[in-house]
């Protein structure tokens, strides 16, 4: 039985971990989770869960809940919150599926708990991979990748040598605008760009595979997670989002991880690793589908990706200024308070004016993204 405590239990990623736990209690206890304000569902998780311990955002909600269930359940708040729910003292694995930055320190606390990681928050290892990876090393914690592409080249390297790896193959759909040209990008619509072609996903990854930066920080969370230099990952264009992604080795062979994109598959994998339990769905028809396509990636139609490369192969605090410009920007571009080319303006900026700080420690990293974000505030 694994005993599970989930980070971000009311998103996309939250909410399909709840479907593969309900379709699995036998192998799966809800212990904690947290969500942040989406109260009414937090509800329905609970009457349906029972956990024993919740998170929410506010101060307020965690009040308010607190006299709807008067007993038996523990309710915390804040960021404090994420890291009780994540350290929970029964829990043995934590999947993190929170957006942000926010995900670190209790990713961090979770692996001095020595709980195995399952993490989708692939924003924890951009903005401080070298002190997590140190950290699930020091620990003897596992790092069990959720995000597809990741979790495809984790299948894909079962059973084999690192020493034999001779690239990573991580592919991308292009994302909501992949058939508009730059020019035509000055006015597309917020509502537009959440409307991504292969999958249903937050509104935050959204943007960040419209304007390529999903891709640039799955590169640097491909970099930490399987310990590989930027030019052995390479970034393929693959429209149809049935490769999740491949590993090439050096004998030219190259293994890939195929399926329709149903992120249950990846999180069941993550949560039952090292087994492969059974999941209901349709098989994948290839017949039906026919054919499968693949371009080159070009980065000037997408700098985001350019800029994620750069940053990564500079290393330090550049990753965490990418990072919490990204944040900073797609979230003032959800709000409509800039437009989607603005995005990639203000990250540039963001990256050019940083002074790098070599190997930081988490002081470091938790000031340039304080800073980053005040200043990319500043811009609009
Ligand atoms: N969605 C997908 O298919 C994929 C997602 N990922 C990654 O997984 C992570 C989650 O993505 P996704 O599920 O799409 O995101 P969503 O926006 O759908 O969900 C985010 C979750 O985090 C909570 N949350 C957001 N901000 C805070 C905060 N400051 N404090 C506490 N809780 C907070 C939200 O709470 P509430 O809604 O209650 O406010 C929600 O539960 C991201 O890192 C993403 O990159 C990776 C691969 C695929
Ligand atoms: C489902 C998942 O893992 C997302 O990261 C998805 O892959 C985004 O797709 P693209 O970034 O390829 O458009
Ligand atoms: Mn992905």
């Amino acid at each position: 039985m694994k005993y599970i405590s989930l980070l971000g239990a009311t998103g996309s990623i939250g909410l399909q971990t709840l479907d593969v736990i309900r379709e699995k209690p036998e192998q799966f206890k809800l212990l904690a989770i947290s969500a942040g304000k989406n109260i009414e569902l937090v509800r329905k998780i609970i009457n349906e869960f029972s956990p024993e311990l919740v998170s929410v955002q506010l101060k307020g909600d965690c009040e308010k809940l607190k006299t709807e269930y008067p007993s038996g359940i523990k309710f915390t708040y804040g960021t404090d919150g994420l890291s009780e729910v994540a350290v929970h003292e029964k829990s043995n694995i934590l999947l993190n599926a929170v957006m942000g930055s926010v995900g670190l320190h209790p990713t961090l606390q979770a692996i001095k708990a020595k709980k195995t990681i399952a993490l989708a928050n692939k924003e924890t290892l951009v903005t401080a991979g070298h002190i997590v990876m140190a950290a699930a090393k020091e620990n003897n914690v596992s790092i069990l990748p959720v995000d597809s592409e990741h979790s495809a080249i984790f299948q894909c390297l079962q059973g084999e040598q690192h020493k034999n790896v001779n690239r990573l193959i991580v592919t991308a759909s292009g994302g909501s605008f992949r058939d508009l040209t730059r020019e035509e990008l000055r006015f597309v619509t917020v509502d537009q760009a959440l409307n991504h072609p292969n999958w249903s996903m937050g509104s935050k990854i959204t943007i960040d595979s419209a304007t390529m930066m999903n891709k640039g920080l799955e590169v640097i969370e491909a970099h930490w997670l399987f310990n590989l230099p930027y030019e052995k990952i390479d970034v393929l264009l693959h429209r149809e989002s049935i490769i999740h992604s491949m590993v090439e080795y050096h004998d030219s062979s190259v293994i890939a991880q195929l399926g329709s994109p149903d992120m249950r598959v990846p999180i069941q994998y993550a949560l039952s690793y090292p087994d492969r339990l059974y999941y209901e769905t349709e098989s994948l028809n290839l017949a039906k589908i026919r054919k499968l396509h693949f371009e080159d990636m070009d980065f000037q139609r997408f700098r985001c990706l350019q800029f994620a490369y750069e940053a990564g192969k500079v290393g330090g605090t550049m990753p965490t200024v990418l990072n919490a410009a990204n944040e900073a920007a797609v979230s003032a571009f959800l709000l409509g308070e800039i437009s989607f080319l603005d995005i990639e303006e203000l990250i540039e900026k963001a990256l050019v004016r940083h002074n790098n700080i070599e190997n930081p420690d988490l002081d470091a990293i938790q000031e340039v993204d304080i800073e980053t974000r005040k200043y990319v505030n500043s811009l609009f």
